[in-house]
């Protein structure tokens, strides 16, 4: 099955359309106001309306208010309800049964035993989606910091995953061989400036997770 990737952070319709282009399966629209890629209510629903159909949307949210989920979902009409933040299993499991959208939820890794709450999202989340675990005191994602792959090789999931966290057109090849990942979301790798996409590093990036490639010495190790 092909590589699932999703650009997330798009906030202008020239990356919108550079995504869909080069084959991404999913573009997320980030409401958190402390992002550089934070949308009003507004202009995500003009970048949705100009993406449905053509791609599937996703709301990203972390540790909001039911005001602003409530919001954010009536401007995007998305098909996932991406969570990043702290959101419990009964947090998730309520916004699923409030809202009826499917769920993304993320979860911050650093070391194996962060996948112990994965288990306690099984019948509640759509998909999985493994990201570093930020800065001290920074917002949950987008930074561009990655993770060890190698603690997701051979681990099975209930559900289909994405692998997050500091992936770039020059790493994402590897991170795919090394993490074994059914699909990949980027933000900041994607970008010239923080919140600024970059429409030819969207296409490099499709290009390098659907042909994914070890260097000469790692393939031989
Ligand atoms: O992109 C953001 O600004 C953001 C804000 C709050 C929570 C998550 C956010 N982004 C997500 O973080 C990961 C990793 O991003 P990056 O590729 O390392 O920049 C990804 O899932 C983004 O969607």
């Amino acid at each position: 099955m092909a590589l699932l990737v999703k650009i997330c952070g798009v906030n202008a319709s020239d990356s919108a359309d550079a995504a869909v282009r080069a084959g991404a399966d999913m573009v997320g629209l980030v409401f958190h106001p402390k992002s550089p890629r934070h949308l009003s209510f507004e202009a995500a629903r003009s970048l949705a309306d100009h993406l449905r159909g053509r791609v599937q949307l996703v709301t990203l949210i972390a540790d909001a208010d039911d005001e602003m989920i409530a919001g954010a979902l009536a401007a995007v009409r998305p098909d996932f309800l991406q969570l990043h933040g702290r959101e419990t299993p009964e947090r998730a499991a309520a916004l699923k049964s409030r809202f009826g959208v499917q769920l993304i939820k993320a979860f911050p890794i650093a070391s194996a035993a962060d996948f112990a709450p994965v288990a306690a999202f099984t019948d509640i989340a759509d998909l999985f989606l493994f990201d570093a675990k930020a800065p001290e005191g920074l917002r949950p994602g987008g930074h561009g910091v990655a993770f060890d792959w190698q603690l997701l090789k051979g681990r099975a999931f209930p559900r289909p995953w994405l692998l997050a966290g500091g992936l770039s057109p020059a790493n994402v090849g590897r991170a795919v061989i090394l993490s074994g990942a059914p699909g990949v979301d980027v933000s900041s790798g994607v970008e010239t400036a923080p919140g600024v996409k970059d429409t030819h590093l969207i296409a490099e990036f499709l290009s390098a997770a659907r042909n994914p490639k070890l260097d000469l010495e790692e393939a031989r190790s």
